[in-house]
Formats: C-alpha cells, sequence, structure tokens
C-alpha cells in the first residue's frame, strides 16, 4: 500500500483541519500557523513565551482561522508534549496535521566538548518529537492525519560548527523514516514528511550565522507554505530550496569527501571564533 499521492495543492485541503504547530511563536512556525489561519484551519500553537503566543493567536483569528489557541512551555519536559497532545484533544476531539519544528537553544561554532548540552538538545529536539508522535497517533490513525517533521541539511549532511544541532537532526530521520515504513506495512494511513531545509532567514538563523554564510537565504514565507503543501499532499520529505538541497543530497553518496569540501568551501570559516 502506496499512501503518498500525486494530487496538486489547493488551500480549501486545509479548511476545518485540526493543526497543532509547535515553535510557533517565531520564524518559520509563526509564518505556518499564519498560513494555516489564511486557509481556514483550527491551530493550537505552542512554544516558551507566553506573551509571543498570544499575537500569533490574535494575528491567526485576524487572518480568518476557524479557531486558535496556544499552550506555552518548555518541550524539556516530556510532560509538556504530552499535555499539548490532550489540549487538542480537548479542545478539537482529534487531530488531523501534527507539526513538529521547535528547537532548543545552540551554538553555531567549535563543538566544545559538552556532552549535557546534547542530552538537552536530543531531549528538546528529537524525544519531544517522539513523544509527541506517541500521544497524537492514535487521533491522527482516526483521521488518517498526517505528522510533518521539520528537519535540515545539517540532518541529512556533515556540516561543521552545528555538531549537536545535527545529531538530533539526523536521529530525526532515523526514526521517523523507520516509523513510515513500519506504519506502511501495518497500513496505517498515517503520512510523515520529513522537511529537509537549507538556510532560511529567520531573525535567529540570521543572528548566529549569517556572518559564516556565504550563500543567499530564503524566505522564511515561501519555507513555510513549502511545508504545509507537503505535509498536506503527504510527501515522504521535501527539499527546500530545492536545488541548494537536492544537489549536494545526491554527491552525498557518490562523492562524500566532494561535498564535504565543497560545504567548508561555501563557509566563511575565519568569521568562526572559537568560544
Ligand atoms: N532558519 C534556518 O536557517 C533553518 C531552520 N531549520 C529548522 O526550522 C525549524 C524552525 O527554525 P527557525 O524558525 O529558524 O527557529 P526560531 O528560533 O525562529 O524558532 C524556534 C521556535 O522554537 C521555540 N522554542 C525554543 N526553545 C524551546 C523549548 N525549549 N521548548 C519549546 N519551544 C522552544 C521558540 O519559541 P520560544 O523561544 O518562545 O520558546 C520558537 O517559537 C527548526 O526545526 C530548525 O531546525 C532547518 C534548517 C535551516
Ligand atoms: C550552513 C548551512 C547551509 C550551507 C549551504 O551551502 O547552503 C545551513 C543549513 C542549515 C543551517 C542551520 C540550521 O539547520 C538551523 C540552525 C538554526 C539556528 O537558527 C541557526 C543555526 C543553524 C544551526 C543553521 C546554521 C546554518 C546551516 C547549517
Amino acid at each position: 500500500v502506496y499512501f503518498y499521492s500525486k494530487e496538486d495543492f489547493k488551500p480549501e485541503m486545509l479548511r476545518g483541519k485540526r493543526v497543532i504547530i509547535t515553535g510557533a511563536s517565531s520564524g518559520i512556525g509563526e509564518q505556518m500557523a499564519y498560513h494555516l489561519a489564511q486557509m481556514g484551519a483550527h491551530v493550537l500553537v505552542t512554544a516558551r513565551t507566553e506573551a509571543k503566543l498570544q499575537k500569533v493567536v490574535a494575528q491567526c483569528l485576524e487572518l480568518g482561522a476557524a479557531s486558535a489557541h496556544y499552550v506555552n512551555g518548555s518541550m524539556e519536559d516530556m510532560r509538556l508534549a504530552e499535555a499539548v497532545v490532550k489540549e487538542a484533544k480537548q479542545l478539537w476531539g482529534g487531530l488531523d496535521m501534527l507539526i513538529l519544528n521547535h528547537i532548543g537553544y545552540t551554538y553555531f561554532n567549535y563543538f566544545n566538548g559538552d556532552v549535557e548540552h546534547i542530552r538537552k538538545l536530543l531531549e528538546t529536539n528529537f524525544l519531544s518529537y517522539v513523544a509527541m508522535t506517541v500521544s497524537a497517533l492514535p487521533m491522527l490513525k482516526e483521521s488518517t492525519g498526517s505528522i510533518v517533521v521539520v528537519s535540515s541539511k545539517a540532518g541529512k549532511i556533515g556540516i561543521p560548527f552545528a555538531a549537536s544541532y545535527s545529531a538530533t537532526k539526523f536521529a530525526l530521520d532515523g526514526f521517523f523514516s523507520s516509523l513510515r515504513q513500519e506504519l506502511i506495512i501495518e497500513n496505517i494511513n498515517v503520512s510523515i514528511t520529513l522537511c529537509i531545509l537549507g538556510h532560511i532567514a529567520t531573525e535567529t538563523s540570521q543572528k548566529m550565522a549569517s556572518h559564516v554564510l556565504r550563500s543567499p537565504a530564503a524566505l522564511k514565507e515561501e519555507c513555510a507554505l513549502e511545508i504545509i503543501k507537503s505535509g498536506a499532499l503527504r510527501k515522504r520529505e521535501l527539499h527546500y530550496p530545492y536545488s541548494s538541497v537536492k544537489i549536494p543530497l545526491l554527491i552525498r553518496d557518490w562523492a562524500p569527501e566532494f561535498l564535504d569540501s565543497l560545504t567548508r568551501n561555501n563557509l566563511n570559516v575565519e568569521n568562526v571564533k572559537r568560544s
């Protein structure tokens, strides 16, 4: 059985759908909430900063969301992951799409040997995604819904200065690609879309990495829309921006040393000062 379709996208596909978006107080997550609101979806947004979430919810209602709510707290705590899904059940009695997008704070610099940082980051960027998926699966099975996992080029290829972060994103690929196979074997119609993103202009990425990156950043608004489209179309993977992600992935297994050197040459390494 193959549930990954070749249909065209229409915004009406999201009308009345019940969607959780994590990490939606800023950046790509915030833009996804606005697109979904314009399409008439019910949205439940989550992040730590309550004041920002309140503004996102107000904006979503203005843009035409069927309903908009938030839950605030840190995804370092698995109880929050479960509480968010419970809230969706209470509000709507079901769920159509789970968009996993949040990331915890990390640094863009030489690996500093901090093992505890990796443990924390794995909890926030990886384990909470698993915990939310476990809690949400019964509702998603009922609605034949979708899971959308936001990952990165750094979750498919080795990129310097992102060792801890990269580990968490590779973990997502391993877990969700394996789970996708099991769902297909068991004839369970819940799609999993893994989104492999290149450099996107968000406040965080500009602050952390713009002095090192040579390639231009893509727009967060367009990126957010592409993620939603891929989820709605039940695509296996999204590569965005297409050529800057797809070409390196094609080179990866055939000429790995060449890709490594291309990747290093694309960075202003001299601008990274050991911290
Ligand atoms: N921007 C880029 O160049 C790229 C981004 N990506 C991926 O895209 C996704 C979004 O990135 P981007 O928009 O740039 O990131 P942002 O920093 O703009 O957004 C991160 C979101 O996560 C929330 N967050 C941070 N810490 C926690 C926590 N401990 N618990 C719960 N929520 C938290 C933030 O809100 P708050 O602080 O209020 O909690 C915010 O809403 C990520 O998965 C990232 O890996 C992938 C490749 C490139
Ligand atoms: C250096 C990469 C792009 C190189 C290219 O030639 O296109 C970037 C690809 C993904 C980026 C990172 C990412 O996944 C998001 C993190 C988010 C934080 O907001 C900023 C740092 C990031 C580690 C970011 C840094 C650049 C990339 C690795």
